[in-house]
């Protein structure tokens, strides 16, 4: 086979986020966050499961970092608990909780590995959702201020900030799909959310950079490459509106300026409108420093009159699948970093996660997840493909470094590199973590 090499300035990490991890839900003065309250509502959450104990990792970080240490990379993404912070999402600072973030941070850089933190990873403090959450503007100033706290208490510490993962999924996942908390079905809800959410980020921008604190911001949309299934007119513009959902949706108003059209005047159809105040787009345009882009499949699509929200609907043309039943389609990697080159320019991206769900379970004190190595295997050669391209990314980052509370699916889905028992929480490494160390340390791999 082929030798697949990177550029020796490559980042290796790997991800993870508060509420997946974490557990000591209560401990230490945290408040409640969405997540506590939908994974207690009966129903959501696969086997009833929630994030009370997850992998500990509030108690167990130094044995977590030990491990990424092991494993060679040089950064890690992690989320920081807004209701450990402020319990009730503004107003009163919860000291714990800061010390918490500053002894994990303190044991990260101590053993040169150089924090990624994201602000919101999806877990908003109940006490903001009773006052409206998102769809109240309120909760964009409150997580400016949130923000605004944490970069002057880790300043010097931490240098690359990512304001909200995925706001597709804060938004349309979890209040128009509505299988993530708060649960809604309601797509002008879900849309008046989306502009919020890159409100929010931009607000958040401006408290960076009126800061003048040193260090790199920026967000984490996540995209899925979408293929027409012919090359009619009809095929074609159905998976474009699909594929904009992500993609323009979420990336035209901080890197453009505005909305895409097609998307706006679809959503008009729908009886949809936005409403944007004076000054919103100002502050969501504002210049970022990188771009954190989340992948992990990608679909064939065609039209299908009257079908769902985009009048199209995904062909399944017998791509492999992981145990999420999503397909693998590597080389949409390679086209959506491609097409977002062509449509945006330079700005650096981190991938910030890519992962595959697969469930194999501990045999002798080994995990044989082959399938995991050969999704990480494809997808690399993607990236090296887009680098090639002239693609300017930065770094990688796997999700996860350990199988977590995964949303909806409880703990029924792994996307670890390391095997977590969630009855006794002990770690053990798969063997995608050796094979990952090996292409760290030699910068390049046997496809
Ligand atoms: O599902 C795996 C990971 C989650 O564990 C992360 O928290 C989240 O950032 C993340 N995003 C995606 C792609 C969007 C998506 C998430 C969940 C369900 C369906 C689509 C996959 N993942």
């Amino acid at each position: 086979m082929a030798i697949i090499e990177f550029p020796k300035d490559i980042r290796w990490g790997a991800a993870t986020a508060a509420y997946q991890i974490e557990g000591a839900a209560t401990k230490d003065g945290r408040g409640l966050s969405i997540w506590d309250t939908f994974s207690k509502t009966p129903g959501k959450v696969l086997n009833g499961d929630n994030g009370d104990i997850a992998c500990d990792s509030y108690h167990r970080y130094e044995e977590d970092i030990e491990l990424m240490k092991e494993l060679g990379i040089d950064i890690y993404r992690f989320s920081v608990s807004w209701p450990r912070i402020f319990p009730t999402g503004t107003g009163e600072v919860n000291q714990s909780g800061l010390q918490y973030y500053h002894d994990f941070v303190d044991a990260l850089l101590a053993n040169g590995i150089e924090p990624m933190c994201t602000l919101y990873h999806w877990d908003l403090p109940q006490a903001l959702q009773d006052k409206g959450g998102w769809e109240n503007r309120e909760t964009v100033d409150a997580f400016a201020e949130y923000s605004d706290l944490m970069f002057k208490e880790f300043d010097g510490k931490i240098k690359k900030w990512i304001t909200i993962n995925e706001p597709w999924c804060v938004s349309f996942l979890s209040n128009f799909i509505g299988i993530h908390a708060p649960g809604y079905q309601n797509l002008q809800l879900a849309t008046t959310i989306s502009h919020h959410l890159l409100l929010a980020h931009g607000k958040a921008v401006t408290k960076f950079r009126e800061s003048g604190l040193t260090g790199e911001i920026g967000y984490a949309p996540n995209l899925e490459w979408n293929e027409p299934y012919s090359n009619k007119q009809e095929d074609i513009d159905a998976c474009n509106r699909g594929m904009g959902w992500f993609i323009e949706w979420f990336f035209d108003p901080v890197f453009k300026g505005s909305y895409p059209q097609f998307m706006l005047d679809w959503f008009e159809k729908k009886g949809v409108t936005l409403s944007i105040q004076d000054g919103d787009m100002a502050f969501i345009h504002q210049p970022i420093d990188f771009v954190g882009i989340n992948y992990y499949t990608g679909s064939v699509v065609r039209y299908k009159e009257n079908h769902e929200l985009f009048d199209n609907e995904k062909v399944d043309i017998g791509y492999e699948k992981t145990d999420f039943d999503w397909n693998i389609y590597p080389e949409g990697f390679y086209k959506a970093l491609s097409k977002l080159k062509d449509q945006y320019g330079q700005i650096p991206i981190y991938i910030t996660e890519n992962g595959a769900c697969y469930n194999d379970g501990v045999e002798n004190g080994r995990v044989k997840d082959q399938r995991r190595i050969d999704y990480l295997k494809q997808h690399l050669t993607s990236l090296s493909r887009a680098i090639d391209s002239g693609v300017n990314i930065k770094g990688y980052l796997t999700w996860s470094l350990l199988d977590n509370f995964e949303w909806a699916e409880g703990y029924d889905k792994r996307f670890g590199i390391i095997h977590v028992d969630f009855n006794t929480l002990e770690r053990t490494k798969k063997d995608s973590y050796y094979w990952y160390k090996q292409t760290i340390k030699n910068g390049w791999f046997d496809m």
